[in-house]
């Protein structure tokens, strides 16, 4: 493994992608049942934990509360003891924060078992403004007080946590994900309308059922939470990363490989594979995974928007991007989900990629970002062969979709900042030498 000794590759281009490789747990559900382990009263054992910095960054910060973790090899173990939770100094917090959204998180849990929590600068992928206003609005509606303090945002909430009407105006992911944890334990109902219903949401509900919540998701992204007083541990495999899986199928699609994901699973990947079918990629799946590959030919271009489950979701779109350079016509992609996801394509773009942004919402419906002047739609124009280029990572999926060019194109690149990668990629040298890569560090 290559985390943390470079931050380049040289890749060696030109060569199908053929063979096995596993995913492991998604990034977007361990980080939050991580922090579900903030509630319990007893110890919690989540399995089928990836190797991956979100994972380091978030025990980090648990650890600070006083949470004690130990890994094992065994089935990706992660045993989160939350038996001594105590308060952190807000500098160590801080520190420890990172490159991660998941701080912000923190607040109900916090506030439940301390009366008291802070809101760091936070960290994720530049994809966007990203503001936290709806998480401090649904916070403050169930009791929380927001003080902006000079190191950063102070919560408490003096007449504790109450169940609360809410009404997210977009289905956000994270802001479902904070009204979850804090409604939990708020005392009396809370209802929440236009909520985001991801699988990995559905997994955290499933993680804190076992905890001893009492959730039901109900029709119309409409989720009700029956507050508890005391929520116990859990032992919880961890939902796949579909994410992942759906980056390296776009990787045998460009590369015009073959790659078997053990540990992908469909249902998850309903929207991804429909896509998949439509530009003329194959699929085979089992019980153990899928297998993806280019069947020869010709692929075809398509008209796509990115939407929140159960559409094609935001994270698939940069690795898709590159696959659809090699298809035939012109292809249009219309980010609805981040205003800002397709910069990325200039790096294309210098290796011979034909991609044009535009402002208006392309082949789809108007999106949120129609009137504000961000580029968020792209023409594709294809096939044309990508050649090897120097460029720099610009967030984890951008990263990722960088490696797939580089591996598709002909001579050599170097891709700098490929640690960013290891925010969601797995050992992702490792599976790239059991797909036969060739590449060198440095
Ligand atoms: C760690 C994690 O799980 N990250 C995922 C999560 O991010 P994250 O939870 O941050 O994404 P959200 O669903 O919250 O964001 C969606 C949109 O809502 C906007 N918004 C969000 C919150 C807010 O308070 N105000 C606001 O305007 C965002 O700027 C964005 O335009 O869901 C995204 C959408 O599927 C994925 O791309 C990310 O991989
Ligand atoms: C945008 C992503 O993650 P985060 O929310 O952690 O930045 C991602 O996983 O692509």
């Amino acid at each position: 493994m290559l985390w943390g000794m470079t931050d380049v590759l040289t890749v060696n281009g030109g060569a199908p992608l053929v063979g096995d490789l596993e995913v492991r747990g998604a990034k977007n559900l361990v980080s939050k049942a991580m922090v579900a382990a903030l509630l319990a009263e007893d110890r919690c054992r989540l399995r089928n934990v990836p190797e991956i910095s979100d994972v380091k960054i978030v025990s980090g910060l648990l650890e600070l509360h006083g949470v004690r973790i130990d890994s094992t090899d065994r089935d990706g173990e992660l045993l989160l003891d939350p038996t001594n939770v105590e308060q952190a100094h807000v500098a160590d917090i801080d520190a420890h924060a990172g490159s991660s959204r998941v701080p912000v998180l923190l607040c109900g849990p916090l506030l439940h078992r301390l009366g008291e929590a802070f809101i760091p600068d936070l960290g994720g992928c530049r994809i966007g403004e990203r503001p936290i206003n709806y998480h401090l609005d649904v916070l403050r509606q169930f009791g929380a007080d927001v003080q902006k303090r000079p190191e950063g945002l102070r919560l408490t909430a003096p007449g504790g946590l109450r169940g609360a009407k809410v009404h997210l105006p977009y289905p956000s992911v994270g802001a479902t994900e904070q009204v979850l944890l804090t409604a939990v334990r708020a005392q009396g109902v809370t209802e929440l309308s236009n909520a985001a219903v991801e699988p990995e949401i559905i997994d955290l509900i499933c993680v804190l059922q076992k905890m001893g919540a009492i959730i039901s998701v109900e029709t119309d992204r409409v989720i009700k939470i029956e507050g508890v007083e005391r929520l116990g541990g859990f032992d919880h495999r961890a939902i796949p990363d579909r994410i992942e899986a759906g980056s390296w199928a776009c990787a045998a699609l460009a590369t015009r490989g073959d790659v078997y994901v053990r540990g992908a699973q469909q249902q998850p990947m309903m929207p991804f594979l429909n896509v998949f079918r439509k530009v003329g990629g194959a699929f085979d799946i089992d019980d153990e995974g899928i297998r993806f590959w280019h069947p020869g030919g010709r692929l075809e271009s398509l008209a796509l928007e990115t939407d929140v489950h159960p559409g094609f979701m935001t994270d698939w779109q940069q690795p898709l991007v590159v696959a659809l350079t090699q298809t035939s016509g012109l292809s249009i992609v219309h980010e609805t989900v981040y205003e800002n996801r397709l910069g990325f394509t200039e790096a294309l773009a210098e290796m011979g990629a034909v991609i044009q942004l535009y402002r208006e919402c392309l082949g789809g419906s108007p999106c949120r970002f129609g009137r504000a002047n961000f580029r968020h739609s792209a023409v594709i124009s294809g096939p044309t062969p990508l050649r090897g280029a120097e460029i720099t990572v610009p967030d984890l999926r951008g990263g990722f979709s960088y490696l797939i060019a580089a591996l598709a194109a002909e001579g050599q690149s170097k891709v700098h900042g490929i640690d960013l990668i290891y925010r969601g990629y797995e050992r992702f040298s490792d599976k790239l030498d059991a797909l036969g890569a060739s590449y060198d560090v440095g």
